[in-house]
């Protein structure tokens, strides 16, 4: 899946952006299929606004967020439903943990979300237990810690498949060496499947090999 941006400008962020200098806001950018992707900026600049548009969630911009070489509103509602179960995954800087469920439930949503899961559940208790989160798998969403939670939204970010995995400031919650597991996970991951990322963060990191590193 190819996805490109020509001339993307926020509409509430428009004065500000035109200021400055992006190397994302009003370029024509093309994420190449496979890349590992950074995208850096500092606070308040427009990350998740980023990933909202190109997991097609907002669309208050003016330019082209470009899908196989198509505007995202050229596409019907279940051809993107369709692209987010097996095209496109996402990790949300707010996790979307359903606190209703368990952390194992709020997993098992995603991968039972194909007749043929990706993925079986003796994969999801191995990567559970990478990540150190065994223990807190029954445990009710609504009591989950932001550390936990993070970790439960990236499992569930991997147990489908995906050509592009988009992760908004995936880490955040995490203390350095929880995020490297999580990060050699990730990597592992998008190996597997010949499959690429665009990460959002505040700052710099060696976390990944990336292959590409853009300032927002
Ligand atoms: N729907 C909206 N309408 C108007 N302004 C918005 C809207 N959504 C976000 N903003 C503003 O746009 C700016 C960028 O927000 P965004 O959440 O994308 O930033 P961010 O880089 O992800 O920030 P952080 O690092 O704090 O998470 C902020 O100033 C925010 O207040």
């Amino acid at each position: 899946m190819q996805l490109q941006l020509e001339n993307l400008v926020p509409i509430p962020l428009r004065e500000k952006i035109l200021q400055r200098t992006s190397e994302i806001w009003n370029q024509a950018v093309t994420f190449t299929p496979g890349n590992f992707v950074k995208i850096k900026a500092p606070s308040g600049t427009g990350k998740t606004t980023l990933v909202h548009y190109l997991y097609n969630i907002r669309n208050d911009y003016t330019g082209k967020v470009l899908v196989d070489g198509q505007p995202w509103d050229a596409y019907k509602k279940d051809q993107i439903a369709s692209m987010r179960q097996q095209q496109l995954s996402v990790v949300f800087q707010d996790l979307r943990i359903f606190e209703q469920l368990t952390a194992v439930e709020n997993i098992e949503l995603k991968r039972v979300m194909l007749p043929q899961p990706y993925c079986s559940a003796e994969k999801v208790a191995e990567m559970a237990a990478r990540l150190n989160v065994t223990h807190i798998l029954n445990q009710s969403g609504k009591t989950l810690s932001y550390g936990e939670r993070q970790r439960i939204a990236i499992i569930r970010a991997l147990v489908q498949p995906f050509e592009w995995l988009i992760m908004d400031e995936p880490f955040s919650h995490l203390d350095d060496a929880n995020a490297q597991m999580a990060a050699d996970l990730i990597a592992e991951e998008c190996r597997a499947r010949k499959a690429g990322f665009i990460l959002t963060d505040l700052d710099h990191d060696n976390r990944f090999a990336y292959d590409i590193q853009f300032n927002l």
